[in-house]
């Protein structure tokens, strides 16, 4: 089980090391334009699956849109205390 922080450090490690065939850096190379495209495409894929997939497929779904929100942070920067300083 990975927590949110977990993953944070996964990928800004990622993001520094940058290994072969890592999803994560092809997705930052791609930019802020092509990673905000993808959490629109994953939002909509929450509420489609909270809607009509079931609680299992809408966790899932939403474990992707926070990997992809999390990609943007490390594009942009941010830590997580930047967001939770807003909760
Ligand atoms: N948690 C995730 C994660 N969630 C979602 N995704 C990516 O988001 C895509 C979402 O899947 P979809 O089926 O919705 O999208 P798709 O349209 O079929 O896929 P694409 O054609 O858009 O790639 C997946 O194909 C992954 O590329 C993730 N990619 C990586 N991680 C974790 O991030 C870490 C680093 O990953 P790498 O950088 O790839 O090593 C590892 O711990 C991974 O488990």
């Amino acid at each position: 089980m990975k927590t949110f922080d977990a993953l944070f450090a996964e990928l800004t490690e990622k993001s520094v090391t940058r290994p072969e065939g890592s999803g994560t850096v092809k997705e930052l190379d791609a930019g802020v334009h092509a990673i905000g495209k993808k959490i629109v495409e994953e939002a909509a894929e929450v509420w489609m699956a909270a809607e009509y997939e079931g609680d299992d497929r809408t966790a899932e779904e939403i474990s992707q849109l926070l990997y992809h929100l999390q990609v943007l942070m490390v594009a942009k920067g941010l830590t997580p205390d930047d967001v939770y300083a807003h909760l």
